[in-house]
């Protein structure tokens, strides 16, 4: 059975907290900038491989975001250097006002304990598989003062929210991989961080599962102001979110705000065609642009027919 309803609680909160460090404030969301970040992964053979290739990108405070794009475009990555998990190879990540490779690694080490939750990919693999889900929620807030312990989250209520207060003294290891995802995200928002980095949070749920597991997600955002920025392929995922951020070639390709959809510009003026036209306009189509009397510019298919603005 799952609870609905309000599930953070917190006296007297500020979404928008004002003190000077990251690591002072403990409520609202936490804002993310990042200014040519490029990341390079050095491989066995010894070649490089460019992951990210100048990425752009700002998301408020509170924000809630999903990265699109197809594999190999860099979403991971990208949600890993926003973490803090690593470092750019160039480029800056500001965390707040706060540069993060300014940071000292014990400072980042506070801050991704109480701050900032990042539940990659194999995140289950973080679980400690001798110990209940309870246990486990409990060693993910060790680094918590008591009192914000005792202020925030219920572990019965959020095993509930996602589905496992009946596992809640099963061990992890005796858990199904669906089981697993979900209690690794109930560690990640047992903190009620400033920041949540989700790769794939749904990936291996059923419909009925992913849907609670999202409306936790949604609830951090709602009752903390919690910045919320996650992975997926999965449109309906996508659709919970208000700005999507497709990544295409290590590099922020499209947005979509409310329900319409963005190009960027990147380097040298390139655009990219949203998927479904660059899907009947293959590499070499010749486009034709003109103004139109509002103002807007039409781009029309020049050759052949069946054309598209
Ligand atoms: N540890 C690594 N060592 C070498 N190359 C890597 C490593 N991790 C990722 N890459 C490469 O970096 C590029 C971007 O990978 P990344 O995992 O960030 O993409 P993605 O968009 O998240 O893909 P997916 O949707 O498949 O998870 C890919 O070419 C990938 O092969």
């Amino acid at each position: 059975m799952y609870l609905e309803g309000r599930l953070f609680h917190r006296d007297g909160e500020n979404v928008r907290g004002s003190a000077t460090t990251v690591e002072e404030t403990r409520t609202g969301g936490l804002g993310i900038r990042c200014e040519g970040v490029v990341h390079l992964y050095k491989t066995f053979g010894g070649h490089d491989v460019v992951a990210l290739r100048g990425v752009d990108l700002t998301i408020r405070a509170g924000e809630r975001v999903a990265f699109l794009g197809p594999s190999g475009s860099g979403k991971s990555t990208l949600l890993a250097l926003l973490g803090g998990i690593q470092r750019p190879s160039a480029g800056k990540i500001f965390l707040g006002e706060e540069e993060v490779s300014r940071m000292g690694e014990r400072y980042l080490a506070r801050i991704r304990s109480r701050q900032v939750s990042t539940m990659l990919q194999g995140a289950t693999r973080n679980l400690l598989p001798y110990a209940t889900a309870r246990q486990n929620i409990a060693f993910a807030r060790l680094s918590l003062s008591s009192s914000e312990r005792d202020d925030a989250l219920v572990d019965v209520e959020l095993l509930d929210r996602v589905g496992l207060v009946e596992q809640a003294d099963q061990v992890v290891s005796t858990m199904s991989g669906g089981q697993r995802q979900r209690l690794a995200l109930a560690c990640a928002v047992s903190t009620a961080p400033r920041l949540l980095l989700a790769d794939e949070p749904t990936s291996q749920l059923s419909h009925a599962d992913r849907d609670h597991v999202l409306h936790l997600i949604h609830s951090l955002g709602d009752d903390f102001g919690t910045t919320i920025v996650v992975v997926t392929h999965q449109p309906e995922v996508a659709a919970t979110f208000p700005r999507t951020v497709t990544m295409k070639g290590g590099r922020v390709g499209a947005e979509g705000h409310g329900g319409s959809e963005y190009a960027v510009v990147g380097e040298d003026g390139v655009l990219h065609l949203p998927g479904h036209i660059a899907a009947e306009w293959p590499p070499g189509t010749l486009v034709r642009f003109e103004d139109d009397e509002q103002g807007r510019i039409i781009v029309t298919r020049a050759s052949s027919e069946g054309s598209h603005q």
